[in-house]
């Protein structure tokens, strides 16, 4: 008998249908024992098992028919994971697909972690970090848009990019590491190699444009909710949530905490963060709380910047307004319904009653116009993570360093450190390495039985 130790046991499983009652639900097991446990259980008994074939047999264990399913077995490396695997058909609903798991399980598998058939994927080269990546982004896809974008890198579009990037750059240093082994032999063209590298940083520097963008897509765009104590930012995000989310009073200062909620306007898939009211105060706990208004502001792809029309502008006002006014603010009068205490701002302002619901549609009709005119322009980016959004930053900072280090006459063996550097970058991005860290935050974000 093999020692029961679970966490030994290569061959894993897991339930790859979304828990609750359907029509089918799909069983998954994977690794060197799977087609062994899974014959173990079948009523027919099939000497040459025929691969990616569909077999149409019952499941039985301890002399009880558990389900009548459909079942295919995949050989390695002919699968999605690149591993032997077994994907059973059987009837949808939260017992059945749980019996069929727990069949396997006793029978030798263990449980899968979070994304690991994935995981098996990548680490047998069948998928990219990217593709693993455009994976979850897919199946999280909240609009035809984001799932446009999360298809094509499915396909390769970003990896294929950087991976030419990677090229250029690979063939630069080879003509500088001559240069530096060869002295005397080689003359090396100072310019050419500038302009080569410039060529590569614009590249760069155009997808972390283009890359904010992809991020809207495919996360949504991040709405802040900023202004004073008591102005009525709770009432409103509730008003536009459809939804009693944050707690409203009288008393300003209710809101501590960043609260956020996610809806779709006008087809444009929103993060919605309420925040706390911003003053001058001595309460520590408000302190925080208004420290990570300021930080959402600095987050944010807009704000809305609420103001009350029965105070009208204070000094409160302009003190959050010298903060927010570099980025992309929309001066929201709220309270109308009461009073009209009217200051214009630098930007034309919009005018409603959370309350009420009055100019609540104007607001959503301004919101969406002026996220449109980020989101609408320029080239649709590849780029659907903030991981590698963040990698091609630190990419282009290299690149950076490379450029000016040429341009004041490095020498050409501190210029190479840079390029490599970036490089890794490139590297890290698409996988080529990777650290058992960065996987499970990759694969922590998927479901089981992905
Ligand atoms: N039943 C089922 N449907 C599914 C998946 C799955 O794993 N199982 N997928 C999971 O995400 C997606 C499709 N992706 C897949 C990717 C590769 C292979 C596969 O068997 N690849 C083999 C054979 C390739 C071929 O002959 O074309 C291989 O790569 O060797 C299957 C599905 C969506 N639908
Ligand atoms: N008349 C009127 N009252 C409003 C309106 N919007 C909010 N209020 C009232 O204003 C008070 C404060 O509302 P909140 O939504 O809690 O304001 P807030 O900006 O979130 O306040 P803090 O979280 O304390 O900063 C409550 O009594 C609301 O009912 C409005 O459009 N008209
Ligand atoms: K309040
Ligand atoms: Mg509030």
């Amino acid at each position: 008998m093999k020692e029961d130790v679970s966490l030994e046991r290569e061959t894993f499983a897991a339930i790859s249908s979304p828990v609750g009652t359907g029509a089918i639900g799909v069983v998954r097991i994977n690794g060197p024992e799977s087609h062994k446990i899974v014959k173990k259980l079948m009523s027919k008994r099939i000497d040459d098992i025929k691969y990616r074939m569909v077999y149409h047999v019952e499941l039985i264990s301890e002399n009880q028919i558990i389900d009548e399913v459909n079942l295919v077995f995949y050989k390695a490396p002919n699968s999605f994971t690149g591993d032997d695997m077994v994907e059973i058909y059987c009837h949808g609903g939260v017992i059945v697909t749980r019996k069929v798991l727990d069949a396997l399980i006793r029978n030798g598998a263990r449980l899968a972690e979070r994304g690991e058939f994935t995981r098996r994927a990548f680490l047998n080269g069948k998928i990219n970090l990217i593709e693993a990546e455009s994976i979850y982004r897919i199946i999280e896809a909240k609009s035809e848009k984001a799932l446009k974008i999360a298809m094509q890198n499915l396909k390769g579009a970003l990896g294929k990019e950087i991976e030419e990037l990677r090229e250029e750059l690979l063939n630069i240093l080879a003509e500088i590491e001559v240069s530096i082994d060869y002295p005397d032999d080689i003359e090396i063209d100072e310019n050419k190699i500038y302009m080569k590298l410039e060529a590569v940083a614009i590249k760069v520097k155009k997808k972390i444009l283009e890359g904010r963008k992809g991020l809207h897509l495919s996360t949504g765009v991040v709405m802040a909710i900023v202004g004073k104590p008591n102005t009525g930012k709770s009432t409103l995000l509730n008003r536009l949530l459809y939804e009693d989310r944050a707690i409203v009073t009288d008393i300003p200062g209710t809101t501590r905490d960043v609260i956020k909620g996610e809806i779709d306007i006008r087809g444009v898939h929103f993060i919605i963060a309420d925040t706390a009211g911003i003053r001058k105060t001595e309460d520590p706990i408000e302190k925080i709380g208004i420290e990570r208004s300021i930080k959402e502001i600095q987050k944010a792809d807009i704000i809305l910047f609420v103001l009350d029309a029965t105070t009208g502008f204070t000094n409160e006002d302009e003190y959050i307004y010298e903060r927010i006014k570099s980025y992309n603010y929309l001066p929201v009068w709220n309270k109308i319904d009461t009073n009209n205490n009217i200051k214009e701002l630098e930007i034309p302002h919009i005018e409603i009653s959370a309350l009420t619901g009055k100019g609540i549609r104007e607001l959503e009709k301004k919101i969406v116009e002026r996220v449109k005119e980020i989101i609408e322009s320029g080239e649709t980016s590849h780029v659907i993570t903030y991981r590698q959004y963040e990698a091609l930053q630190r990419a282009y900072k290299y690149l950076d360093n490379a450029l000016k280090g040429l341009k004041i006459g490095l020498e050409f063996d501190v210029i190479s450190i840079d390029i490599r550097k970036c490089l890794e970058e490139f590297d890290k991005l698409i996988g080529r390495t990777f650290s058992d860290d960065l996987l499970n935050t990759i694969f922590s974000n998927f479901c089981v039985g992905k």
